[in-house]
């Protein structure tokens, strides 16, 4: 099962000491069942407040968030977040209930980590400890996949090799999926539709389709279009 999340007229402001500081303004978004969708805008746009409040972790100041069932959430944060005095085992089995335990050595086995279950951390390069996060995030088999920057601290050819896995993964386990990214090459290569967040407080300033069959060639000249146009968009929103 994957779920679809519908945000109706959603606002928040967290609170200050000078009364709540406005963050998103009247985001009204349906997020379809197994679709890639990515979130991007400017620094501080309230990207990663919109992915929390899609994942239920916050309560919007006022509109709704509403799922068409209960969720199973898989979340890959910026950085791994792995415990270092744990095995790579052990950190998987810390999130995931009895019945999947037996699937561990399987979701590191996807991400290109066989064999490494007795593997601490410290012994991982860091895309192999993002890797090991996406495994996490994977191994409970997630209505939602909430993805926030997962590439965010790789150098370019990891992030892409990264990138490359994702997109994989994702057909062979589909999941309703919301991609935080500063990179509009992994917005166009991963998502089937691209939400843009401007303004102070946020709005949605556009919603785009992309309608390239998967998986996609970063270097194809159709996806490369769309990386230009999204680019535009991105520096001057009036001017797409
Ligand atoms: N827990 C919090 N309390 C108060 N303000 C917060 C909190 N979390 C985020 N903010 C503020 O909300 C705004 C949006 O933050 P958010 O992290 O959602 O943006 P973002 O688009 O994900 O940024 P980035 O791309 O830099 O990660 C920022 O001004 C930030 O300072």
């Amino acid at each position: 099962m994957s779920v679809a999340i519908q945000l109706a007229g959603v606002s928040l402001g967290y609170p200050t000491a000078g009364g709540p500081r406005p963050v998103l303004s009247n985001i009204n978004l349906n997020i379809r069942s197994s679709e890639t969708l990515a979130l991007v805008g400017r620094s501080g746009s309230g990207k990663t407040t919109l992915l929390n409040l899609a994942a239920g972790l916050l309560t919007p100041t006022r509109g709704s968030v509403t799922f068409s069932a209960s969720p199973r959430v898989g979340y890959v944060f910026q950085d791994a977040r792995l415990l270092p005095w744990l095995t790579l085992q052990a950190n998987l089995k810390l999130v995931c209930p009895p019945e999947f335990h037996a699937d561990i050595p399987q979701a590191l086995a996807r991400v290109g980590l066989a064999g490494r279950e007795q593997d601490h951390p410290g012994q991982l390069s860091l895309g192999m400890a993002q890797r090991a996060a996406v495994a996490r995030a994977l191994v409970i088999r997630p209505d939602v996949l909430l993805l926030d920057e997962p590439s965010g601290a790789l150098d370019e050819l990891t992030a892409s090799e990264l990138r490359v896995e994702l997109a994989s993964l994702l057909q062979v386990q589909p999941a309703t999926t919301l991609l935080v990214t500063h990179h509009p090459t992994e917005a166009v290569q991963l998502a089937d539709r691209i939400a843009v967040l401007g303004g102070q407080p946020a709005t949605l300033t556009r919603l785009i389709e992309v309608p390239l069959a998967h998986p996609r060639d970063p270097d194809d000249p159709a996806l490369l279009d769309f990386v230009r146009q999204l680019r535009l968009h991105l520096r001057q929103p009036e001017a797409v």
